[in-house]
Order: structure tokens, then C-alpha cells, then sequence
């Protein structure tokens, strides 16, 4: 059986952090998480301490301030990386994605796909308790960067999803550069055009019950402008380098 970590960034997720772990292990027991925690005012590094001082499938990585999603990815990536974990999942800390959907995800990546996404927008997809105003961001988002990047996903800026590690490895991190939510839509179109395998598996996202979104407005500039810019680049043939994807990884 493939060995599986689930890598979820904190900021201020007391509420809702221990539960997702709990739901997680009930799920699939023998898979590890790793919280990567942004030093959160509310203790949520502190409670993560805990939980793993009282499972050795809980880990933690504690960074000094808060640096983004994209930031927090990339130290857990590395942190899994490093360690012999076949797949790297990607998840929430508060409850919106469903560890219980955990197994058709870990089922994408058996079958050979290098990444696997979680999405809202396909047959079978469900969105619970989003405000009206999220729900365009986001089909706004997709929309807009399917469009200018040419991309053939559904849902480019889920953060429910999982690598293959050795896709994962292959990928220069130096050149993914993206701090906010925009790093799920680099890493998906990376990998896209890169011709690695992507599959898309429905998710039933449900809005948090506990604690705040850490969505702003520079979020969505950043995802706004940089989208504009790689999609102008593209269409005048300056694309960016695809991600160096290593051959075998590359088909
Ligand atoms: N360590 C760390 N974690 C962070 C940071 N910013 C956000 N997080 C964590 O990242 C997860 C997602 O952040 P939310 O603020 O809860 O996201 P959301 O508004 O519900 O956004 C959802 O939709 C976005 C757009 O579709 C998605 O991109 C995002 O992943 C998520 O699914 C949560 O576990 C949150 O604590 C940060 O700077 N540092």
C-alpha cells in the first residue's frame, strides 16, 4: 500500500484542526499528516504540538510568520519530500474538503495519474454554504485562467488534491513563485502543460463552520495579474519554461 501524507497549512485553526486529523485517520488510518503552521496568534501550533506528541502519524512544521499558502506548501514539500512518502496530499485545515473522499483521490494517483484534483465544478461536484461571492471568484478564476492558459482542468484553484511524490520531486520550486491561492493554479497548469498525468475527481467542498477564510484582496490581485501576464506571455509564444518534469515523470 502506497505511503500517504497530508500536508495542511494552519493560520488560526484551533477549531477545526484536531477534528479534520480525527476524520482523516477514521478515513484511512495508517496515513500521516503534517501541519504547517504559520506561528498562529490563537495556539493552533501549540494544540498540533500536542496531537503529535500523542500520534506518531501527526507531524509539525512550525514557520515564523505568516507567508502565504503557496510559501506554506513548499516547506511541507519539502519537509514530505524528504521522507519516503509515495503520495503528498494537499487539504484544509477546516473542514471544507472531506477526508472522507480522501480514498478517491489516493485511487487517481494507484492508477498511475501523477496529480489528482479535487473539483467543484465537474458532474458530481457540490458546493455547501459558499457565499454567492465566492462561488464567482472562483468559476471566474477557473474560467479566466482556462481561457488564458489553455487549460483543459475544471477546477485550478481547489486545494484538495495529491501528487505522486516523484512527480512532486521532479518539480524546481525556485521558479514556482506564487504566494497566495495563485500557487494552486501555477502548480496545476505546471504540471498540465508539463504532460504530466492530471486526473479531477468530484469533491463536495463545504464552507468552514469554525474560524475565518484568509482570502484578500492582494490574494486575488496576485492570481488576477499573474494569470494575465502568463496567458499574454503564451499567446506571444514567451510562455514561461514549463516545469522541469523529469522525463520519466513527463509523458
Ligand atoms: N500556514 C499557512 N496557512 C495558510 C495561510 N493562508 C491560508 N492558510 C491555510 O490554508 C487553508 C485554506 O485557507 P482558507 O482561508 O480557509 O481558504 P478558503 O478561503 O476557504 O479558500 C478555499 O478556496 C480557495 C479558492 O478556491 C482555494 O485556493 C483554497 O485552497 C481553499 O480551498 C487553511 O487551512 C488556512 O489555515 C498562510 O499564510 N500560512
Amino acid at each position: 500500500m502506497a505511503k500517504t501524507i497530508v500536508v495542511i497549512p494552519t493560520y488560526n485553526e484551533i477549531a477545526s484542526i484536531a477534528t479534520v486529523i480525527e476524520r482523516i485517520h477514521l478515513t484511512t488510518a495508517e496515513t500521516h499528516v503534517l501541519i504547517v503552521d504559520d506561528n498562529s496568534p490563537d495556539g493552533t501550533g501549540r494544540l498540533a504540538d500536542e496531537l503529535a506528541a500523542a500520534d506518531e502519524r501527526v507531524h509539525v512544521l512550525h514557520r515564523t510568520e505568516k507567508n502565504g499558502l503557496g510559501a506554506a506548501y513548499g516547506a511541507g514539500f519539502a519537509w514530505a519530500l524528504a521522507r519516503d512518502y509515495d503520495y503528498v496530499v494537499e487539504m484544509d485545515a477546516d473542514g471544507s474538503h472531506q477526508p472522507e473522499e480522501l480514498p478517491r483521490l489516493i485511487g487517481l494517483l494507484d492508477g498511475g495519474a501523477d496529480m489528482g484534483i479535487g473539483t467543484r465544478w465537474i458532474p458530481g461536484g457540490t458546493i455547501v454554504n459558499w457565499p454567492l461571492h465566492r462561488k464567482l471568484i472562483s468559476r471566474a478564476g477557473t474560467f479566466y485562467s482556462r481561457v488564458l492558459l489553455r487549460s483543459r482542468l475544471h477546477d485550478l484553484t481547489s486545494g484538495y488534491r495529491g501528487f505522486r511524490a516523484d512527480a512532486l520531486r521532479a518539480v524546481d520550486f525556485g521558479r514556482v513563485d506564487s504566494q497566495g491561492y495563485c500557487f494552486q493554479i501555477e502548480m496545476a497548469w505546471q504540471f498540465e502543460r508539463s504532460g504530466a498525468r492530471v486526473g479531477e475527481f468530484p469533491i463536495t467542498f463545504i464552507e468552514r463552520a469554525e474560524g475565518v477564510s484568509k482570502m484578500s484582496t492582494g490574494i486575488v490581485v496576485e492570481a488576477l495579474t499573474k494569470v494575465t501576464l502568463w496567458g499574454l506571455a503564451s499567446a506571444v509564444g514567451r510562455a514561461p519554461e514549463p516545469l522541469p518534469l523529469r522525463a520519466d515523470v513527463a509523458r
